[in-house]
């Protein structure tokens, strides 16, 4: 499209001159109102009044499965998903649904990025696997995985090696072992019929490997060490070894927090390090968390830590993860174009914007924002403003960044410098993510005070505002039986959930 094209007519009723404030309440979903909602069971004065308030000015709307362009109606939202609907104001096949039918029409096996990664096996380099495992469907699925390596056996790959983060977080915590015990099967399977594939490395999500927006590279530095180098405090003959006997030592870990593990032979050499002439697939489709390890990969001159080796090899994203950068420069599936982004409009229509959020969801109103973009539309334009979050666990401190993206978007909004002003509180979804109702609750207070301060800064400004979210979390902390009964253990405590729900927002 050329400038011309997303030339604006002034708009009818909204004033000019007057800010406009968006704001997105990440993870945060209008569902039952029950003792497991942690919004409703919070102290939510403003939000509250803005419902019952202004009735006709509220509504739902879906944020989940096909409505956003994801492959089925199971699928829960994401942030990936929800940033990029909202900013494109489109509706946008989503990668999973991408791989979902390259997998299904074959193309998958026919495409540049299959046979780039081929030519490795064909002259007998190892095929590495790393990602995310379990079958929650936001970064990445189990059966799209399996689909590769038996799809790379019959192209006639003999040695496969997989490095697996285990989840507890798109899907109950607890549930790696099952995930690990199914391809520990398929591994099985694939050595009865010729090819050598092993689980060779692993670690939970948010401890290794898959950091966000450079929050904290030591992540990605224990998973290269780890998948790479063959290196880590944790040694064990199987990835099912790791995952119970690291649990039976620390009962209180979870999924998302597995420290890195490797996974060697009997005389303790690991079973599959990364080498020269080995190819290794990204099996994440969503970009976020992977972009740091595909640079890590990918980049000759890197300084984010000691890689200590470099190895040279075929490095593949499942799709290309950020399209400004072209990272990584090959890859399995093409992304899906996003062209037409609200922010593309509004720079070409001079609107200066002032985006914010904390450092764990940057990103959310930046790049997913713009089209899976990193960098500005416009430099004169727009001020990106990063909160840095903490590095812990997020129901240490619930309030997170809220106050300070508060307290910066206000300042925004009064200086009279930017005509729309557009934030993300991450506490809704991040609290949630950690299945502690309590902690969740004070979180969803600290996004009502933060939305309360802004909407008295805008007001004051004569401008208006929208308030929505990308899709729910701290709506739901319960699992539930398909009575919709919450699901209770032995002693009738409440098992916690901690992914997205499919509650619209
Ligand atoms: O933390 C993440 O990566 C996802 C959950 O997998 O959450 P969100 O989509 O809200 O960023
Ligand atoms: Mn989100
Ligand atoms: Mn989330």
């Amino acid at each position: 499209m050329v400038a011309s094209e997303y030339q604006l007519e002034a708009h009818p009723v909204i004033p000019k001159g007057k800010p406009f404030l968006l704001v997105v309440l990440d993870g945060w979903g209008e569902n039952k109102e029950d003792e497991f909602n942690a919004i409703y069971k919070a102290e939510c004065p403003t939000i509250k009044s803005l419902k019952e308030g202004a009735p006709r000015r509220w509504r739902t709307i879906k944020a989940h499965g096909t409505a956003v362009g994801l492959p089925s109606d199971a699928d829960m939202g994401n942030s990936e998903v929800g940033h990029n609907a909202m900013g494109a104001g489109k509706i946008i096949q989503q990668g999973a649904s991408l791989v979902d039918n390259a997998l299904e029409d074959g193309s998958m096996f026919t495409g540049a990025g299959w046979n780039f990664a081929k030519e490795s096996w064909a002259n007998g380099g190892t095929l590495h696997f790393i990602g995310l495992l379990s079958d929650g469907g936001v970064h990445s699925r189990t059966d799209q995985l399996f689909a590769l390596m038996y799809g790379a056996s019959d192209h006639g790959c003999k040695r496969i090696r997989v490095h697996v983060l285990t989840d507890g977080r798109d899907v109950p915590d607890g549930s790696s072992i099952k995930y690990v015990g199914q391809l520990e099967k398929e591994c099985e399977n694939l050595r009865s019929h010729g090819c050598d594939a092993k689980i060779a490395s692993g670690g939970g999500r948010m401890y290794v490997t898959m950091d966000r927006y450079e929050a904290d590279w030591n992540i990605v530095e224990r998973g290269w060490r780890a998948h790479v180098l063959g290196d880590a405090p944790n040694k064990f003959e199987s990835a099912l070894d790791a995952l119970t006997k690291l649990k039976e030592e620390n009962p209180k870990l979870n999924d998302q927090f597995y420290p890195p593990f490797v996974v060697v032979e009997k005389d303790g050499s690991p079973v599959g390090t990364i080498e020269d002439g080995d190819v290794v697939v990204n099996i994440n489709f969503r970009a976020d968390r992977v972009i740091q390890i595909s640079k890590a990969f990918e980049y000759e001159n890197f300084d984010a830590f000691d890689r200590v080796r470099w190895p040279k090899v075929k490095y593949l994203g499942m799709m290309q993860y950020d399209g400004d950068l072209k990272l990584p420069s090959n890859y399995l599936i093409a992304p899906p174009l996003i062209e037409g982004t609200s922010g593309q409009y509004l720079c070409a229509n001079g609107v200066r914007t002032f985006a914010c959020s904390e450092t764990q969801k940057f990103g959310h109103v930046t790049f997913f924002w713009n089209g899976n973009r990193s960098g500005k539309i416009s430099d004169e334009l727009e001020v990106y403003h990063e909160i840095p979050s903490d590095n812990i666990q997020f129901n240490e401190a619930p309030h997170m960044k809220a106050a300070e993206i508060a307290k910066a978007a206000r300042e925004a909004l009064l200086s009279g410098k930017f005509d729309y002003v557009r934030v993300n509180f991450a506490n809704g979804d991040m609290v949630g993510h950690t299945g502690d109702l309590e902690a969740t609750k004070r979180a969803c207070e600290a996004v009502d005070q933060g939305v309360k301060v802004l909407i008295d800064a805008v007001e004051q400004m004569g401008g208006i505002y929208l308030i929505t979210a990308d899709h729910g979390n701290c709506d739901d902390m319960a699992q539930r039986k398909k009575t919709g009964e919450p699901l209770r253990d032995e002693t009738g405590k409440v098992a916690p959930l901690t992914s997205h729900t499919l509650a619209p927002v």
